[in-house]
């Protein structure tokens, strides 16, 4: 199934192509703007000598005209000159940059793409337990950086919330008449201040949020600073009413549900275990030899494994350059066979075979080394790249349908980037999160010595909230190809 949906916020790259057409129109905007004043110019500078001439005329009229030389000059004027100045205004300005516009417009984010960008806001904002104050502030679990929302993004984060959360609506409409108290909003179609302000007091009013349109529409009255007339005066005491209505009726604020394990694994709240162990794996292949590998056991039943310093820059920068021009939104497996795009998964990803190049094939063989399975069978490298609030809910790896005959019986994931805030993996059941350490691999056994799925395995990638976390690349390790080690596994036994 091909997608053509081109999920701009599901990816760091997407958002890359957009920063710089933002760029480009403005540079676009600007040389309007410079066509504008040349053509202001002209008319600033021909103007007042075209009103010295007809101010000599019309003071001393008929004087005027009476001489030969001047109503000559009059009527070749008007005959000729005024037509020149017709052409002249009626010749329109910018018109590359607006046909540039328009080119550029097929490349906007859509209303899905908005969409997106907003959920994964909210999705975040849930996640991690952020006020939109902070977030509108740029202050990311209480790390500030430079970075903030204009009171058109709150409000579109308000209008997107108004029908499924009333009360996260409310904190965005809330923090929008702050933000618009303070600065007034850059958009060519607003006009002057306190038309602004009055627009929005209606807008909020409408989504019945009448409180905060109150003071806004305040806040406007205040800005006027003039005797409200009396209309306005009328609207504001239906403003006002509505408001005191609304303070009656307002709930008190509900009791928060119980952090989910998932949540407290992303939070980064889980409480480390102590009996944590660290090897190094360094003989059986010519690999291990030269490069011993360290391990890490996070759990040994289920066998969690984190693998540190498994990929080098070089290699993770080859397969960054190699997978991005391919990079896809994800879907998710469905029964019979149907993808789809969900919010459940949010990422662009793309599947690479082992034996595209002389590096796949390097990754491939050193899977075999660390973990001592074989890859037949098994399906290829699964590259992934997630955007803003990208994530991965909980899930098996391995399929629950009864007729799969070869299923996920491991999963090795293999962390391109580090992430700044977020991102972690987590396995809410076992109580363990990993945070994305460029090049380690994460590695987990799905299935049972007995052939069982082990539920235990629940796991998700949490949001991104600050970064890219690049292409974590996955490989499910099929189990036909591995009889022998679903009752004997040297991993286990090294681990013992
Ligand atoms: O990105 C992650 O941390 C999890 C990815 C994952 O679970 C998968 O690819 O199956
Ligand atoms: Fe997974």
């Amino acid at each position: 199934t091909k997608v053509t949906e081109k999920s701009i916020s599901t990816s760091v790259v997407g958002m890359l192509e957009l920063v710089q057409l933002e760029a480009d129109l403005i540079d676009s905007l600007n040389s309007y703007a410079d066509e504008l004043e040349a053509k202001l110019k002209v008319l600033k500078s021909f103007v007042p000598k075209l009103q010295a001439e007809s101010n000599e005329a019309v003071t001393q009229m008929e004087n005027y005209v009476s001489n030969p030389i001047n109503s000559f000059s009059l009527i070749r004027r008007m005959h000729e000159d005024w037509h020149d100045w017709k052409i002249f205004m009626e010749s329109s300005i910018g018109q590359s940059q607006v046909a540039f516009l328009n080119k550029a417009k097929l490349q906007f984010p859509t209303k899905t793409d908005l969409n997106e960008a907003s959920s994964s806001i909210v999705r975040l904002q849930k996640m991690y337990n952020l006020t939109a104050k902070d977030m509108a502030r740029g202050v990311l679990n209480g790390k500030q950086y430079e970075a903030s929302l204009t009171a058109l993004d709150t409000y579109a984060m308000g209008r997107y919330l108004n029908k499924q959360n009333r009360d996260m609506a409310r904190e965005w409409f809330v923090v929008t008449s702050e933000l618009l108290k303070e600065q007034t909003p850059l958009t060519p179609l607003a006009g002057e201040r306190e038309k602004v302000l009055h627009l929005f007091a209606q807008a909020i009013f409408d989504y019945e949020y009448y409180s905060i349109a109150l003071s806004v529409f305040d806040h406007a009255l205040l800005l006027a600073n003039k005797t409200a007339n009396p209309t306005l005066l009328s609207k504001r005491s239906k403003f006002e009413e509505l408001a005191r209505k609304e303070a009656e009726m307002v709930e008190k604020p509900k009791p928060k549900t119980k952090p989910t394990n998932y949540e407290i694994g992303c939070r980064g709240l889980f409480v480390r275990q102590s009996n944590m162990k660290c090897t190094y794996k360094s003989k059986d292949s010519p690999f291990l030899r030269l490069a011993p590998i360290k391990m890490e056991y996070l759990v040994l039943d289920p066998l969690v494994v984190v693998f540190h310093d498994v990929l080098s820059s070089g290699e993770i920068d080859e397969m960054q350059l190699i997978t991005k021009p391919f990079l896809e939104r994800t879907l998710i497996q469905h029964a019979f066979g149907a993808h789809i795009i969900q919010k459940f998964r949010t990422s662009k990803g793309m599947w690479i075979n082992r034996n595209h190049n002389n590096l796949t094939l390097r990754i491939a063989r050193r899977i075999m080394d660390m973990v001592d399975l074989d890859l037949q069978g098994s399906e290829p490298f699964n590259v992934m790249n997630y955007g803003i609030g990208g994530h991965y809910n909980t899930h098996y790896d391995y399929y629950n349908n009864s007729s799969v005959t070869d299923n996920r019986m491991a999963t090795v994931l293999f962390y391109m980037t580090d992430v700044e805030q977020g991102g972690a993996t987590v396995f809410p059941v076992l109580k363990q999160a990993v945070s994305p350490k460029r090049g380690s691999a994460l590695f987990w056994y799905n299935i049972k010595h007995n052939g069982n799925r082990d539920p235990r395995t629940l796991h998700g990638g949490c949001p991104v909230l600050v970064g890219s976390k690049w292409t974590v690349f996955t490989q499910w390790i099929n189990e036909r190809a591995n009889m022998f080690h679903r009752r004997c596994r040297k991993l286990e036994a090294t681990a013992a």
